[in-house]
């Protein structure tokens, strides 16, 4: 099965570097339009939260970098934006959508297992509107074993033990970036309602109670929503809480 490349995005193909955000930093003043830079080796992954992302030989490594064209905070719901597509990608190679959800903030789950997860990073000032990158892992080939993850943290599962199937990070890139040209063109048209829909409609644990750690703060809640603004909406004993960052579990 193959996807064909989307009109107006550019490629860049490293077999070792740093970190593909930092590659996407170094890149941005010369962007004539959006790139996904594909790294089959990074040698300082980062993830969420300052934490190290390990990367086995075999998954995916990118990163869409962008220049910033709205808002920040309007930029940052992209995030949703790529997960959307992310789901989307995963669902036409494997060809079910079955046993896929997706966690707030962007994570992809699959069978209760954590598949793959999205780092944004921008940079910019009042007078230079800078770039958004979308960093992007996903486990194709193997997860990393549940010592390399944070006590409490959705166990990792990759796409060949939980699917059987098999697919190279170069042959799972038109993939990811034709979903997310359609998702980002949603997006742009018809704003973030559509794509909050239908992030809600594959939400994992929505209704359920969960929790959210920011720092020492910990809120524990039933999942409502995901609000217009992108905030997790959790009622708790002490009301309705709307949490802009935070790190989830179940
Ligand atoms: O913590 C998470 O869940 C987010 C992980 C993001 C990892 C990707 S791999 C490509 C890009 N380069 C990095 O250094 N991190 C992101």
């Amino acid at each position: 099965m193959s996807a064909s490349w989307p009109k107006g995005y550019g490629l860049k193909v490293l077999d070792v570097v740093d970190s593909t955000l930092d590659e996407a930093a170094r890149m941005a003043p010369q962007l004539a339009g959006p790139v996904w830079i594909l790294a089959k080796e990074q040698t300082a992954a980062r993830g969420r939260r300052g934490r190290v992302w390990v990367q086995p030989n075999g998954n995916f490594a990118a990163t869409l970098v962008m220049r910033m064209t709205e808002r920040p905070d309007v930029a940052a719901l992209r995030s949703f934006v790529a997960a959307l597509a992310l789901f989307d990608a995963v669902a036409e190679v494997t060809g079910r959508a079955q046993g896929l959800a997706l966690k707030w903030p962007n994570d992809v789950l699959l069978n209760g297992g954590k598949l793959a997860g999205i780092l944004l990073e921008s940079a910019g000032t009042g007078q230079n509107p800078g770039h958004l990158s979308i960093g992007i892992g996903v486990n194709l080939a193997e997860a990393p074993g549940a010592s390399e993850v944070e006590a409490g943290a959705v166990r990792p599962v990759s796409l060949l033990s939980e699917t059987g199937t098999s697919i190279s990070p170069e042959d799972f890139l038109p993939h990811l970036a034709a979903a997310y040209a359609t998702r980002d063109l949603q997006f742009t048209t018809y704003g973030f309602a559509p794509i909050r829909a239908a992030w809600l409609d594959r939400a994992a644990r929505l209704g359920e109670t969960i929790t959210a750690k920011t720092g020492a703060q910990i809120t524990t809640g039933r999942f409502e929503t995901v609000d217009t603004q992108g905030n997790l909406v959790l009622v708790t004993p002490e009301g309705r809480k709307a949490i802009a960052a935070a790190e989830v579990y179940f």
